[in-house]
C-alpha cells in the first residue's frame, strides 16, 4: 500500500508521477490504472489516497490526528471532507477503521456511510457520492465447502463418513470449508485427512453444487465441491469429534442406499460411470496457468484438451 504523503512532498511526487491526469480537473482521478493511486486526498485531518475509479480511502489507523478527535470532533472533520470530496468530483469514500477506533463508526453512520466489510481487527466503511445508485462491488457473496470422494479402484471402495451435529445420520463424503487462499484440491485433501486419517491425493473436480441463503454460511451463498481423489493410505482413523462413522463402502451399495444425501447419491452414480466408461468422461482436470496482469499463477479447471488444441495458432 502507498505511503500517505504530507504537505508539499506528495505534490512534488504527484507532479512527477502523474500531473496531466491528476491536475486534469475533478474527476481526473479515473485517468489511468495506478496512476493517482498515491494521491492525498480530503479536508484537514481526514486525509485519504485517491483510487482509479475516482474514490477516496482513508485508513484511520495511519492518521496520527485520530487518537486526539473525539467522536463529535470527528464527525466534523468527516462531513467537512465529504463537502470537500463532493465538491471535486468523488465517486465514493472508503472509510478503514480499526477495530479499537470503532467510536468512529457511529458517526460515520450518521453521515450516510454503510459496512462494507469487517475482517478481525477492522472494518470499511463506504459512501456513494456519485450519481444514481451505488456502483462499488460488494463484498464475499459464497462460502466454499470442498469434499473428496476418496474411491480405490483395486476395490471399489469409496470412502464415507456421518457428521457428528447433524439432525439426520446420512452417508457423504468427508470435507470441509475452504480457508483463504487454499486450493480446492488441497482443500479435500486435508480434510479428508483430518476427519478421516485416510492420505489421498487430488485427481480431479467432479462438481458444484451453488444454494444460496445457506443456513451454514450466515444467510450467504454456498458453493460445494466434490474432487475425486486417490487415496494411498488404507486404515481409517476418524475424528470422534467431527465424525460418527467412516468406513470403506461398496460404491454400488452408496448408489443404492437411500441413507445417503442426494448431492452424494448424485455423484456416487457419476462416479460408477466414470469407472466403468473412463475417468476422462467427468473428470474436469487442473492446470497452472499465468495471470496476465498480476504475474500471479492461477488454477483452471475443465474437460482435459488435447495438446494439439492447446497449442494450435489458428482455427485449422
Ligand atoms: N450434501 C452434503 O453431503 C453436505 C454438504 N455439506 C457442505 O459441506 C460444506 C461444509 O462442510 P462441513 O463439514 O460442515 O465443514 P467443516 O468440516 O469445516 O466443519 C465445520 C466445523 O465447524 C463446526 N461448527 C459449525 N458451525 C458452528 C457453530 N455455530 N458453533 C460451533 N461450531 C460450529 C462444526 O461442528 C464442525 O466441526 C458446505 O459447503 C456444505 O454445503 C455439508 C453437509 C452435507
Ligand atoms: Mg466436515
Amino acid at each position: 500500500m502507498p505511503q500517505l504523503l504530507r504537505g508539499g512532498r506528495w505534490r512534488a511526487v504527484l507532479a512527477r508521477a502523474c500531473r496531466a491526469v491528476l491536475f486534469a480537473g475533478p474527476r481526473g482521478a479515473s485517468g489511468g490504472p495506478g496512476c493517482a493511486r498515491d494521491a492525498p486526498s480530503g479536508a484537514g485531518e481526514l486525509r485519504g489516497e485517491l483510487d482509479r475509479f475516482g474514490g477516496v480511502s482513508v485508513r484511520l489507523a495511519r492518521l496520527d490526528a485520530m487518537h486526539r478527535l473525539d467522536p463529535v470532533a470527528f464527525q466534523r472533520a468527516l462531513q467537512a471532507a465529504i463537502q470537500k470530496w463532493r465538491s471535486e468530483g468523488r465517486v465514493a469514500v472508503w472509510l478503514h477503521i480499526p477495530i479499537l477506533q470503532s467510536r468512529f463508526i457511529a458517526p460515520a453512520a450518521s453521515l450516510g456511510f454503510c459496512f462494507h466489510h469487517a475482517e478481525s481487527d477492522s472494518s470499511t466503511l463506504t459512501l456513494w457520492l456519485g450519481e444514481g445508485p451505488s456502483r462499488l462491488p460488494g463484498y464475499a457473496t459464497h462460502q466454499v465447502g470442498v469434499a473428496g470422494a476418496v474411491f480405490d479402484e483395486n476395490t471399489r471402495k469409496i470412502l464415507v463418513v456421518q457428521d457428528r451435529n447433524k439432525l439426520k445420520n446420512m452417508w457423504k463424503f468427508p470435507g470441509g470449508l475452504s480457508e483463504p487462499g487454499e486450493d480446492i484440491g488441497d482443500t479435500a485433501v486435508r480434510e479428508v485427512f483430518e476427519e478421516t486419517g485416510i492420505k489421498s491425493e487430488f485427481r480431479s473436480l467432479l462438481s458444484i453444487r451453488q444454494q444460496h441463503t445457506h443456513p451454514g454460511a450466515f444467510g450467504k451463498s454456498d458453493m460445494y465441491i466434490i474432487c475425486r481423489l486417490k487415496p494411498y493410505s488404507f486404515t481409517i482413523n476418524f475424528c470422534q469429534r467431527e465424525c460418527l462413522r467412516c468406513e470403506w463402502m461398496d460404491l454400488s451399495d452408496l448408489v443404492k442406499t437411500e441413507n445417503t444425501t442426494p448431492i452424494t447419491s448424485r455423484v456416487a452414480r457419476l462416479l460408477l460411470y466414470g469407472y466403468r466408461e473412463g475417468f476422462d468422461k467427468i473428470d474436469l482436470t487442473m492446470e497452472e496457468l499465468p495471470a496476465v496482469y498480476t504475474g500471479l499463477f492461477y488454477k483452471i479447471y475443465h474437460k482435459e484438451l488435447p495438446d494439439s488444441y492447446k497449442t494450435m495458432t489458428g482455427m485449422d
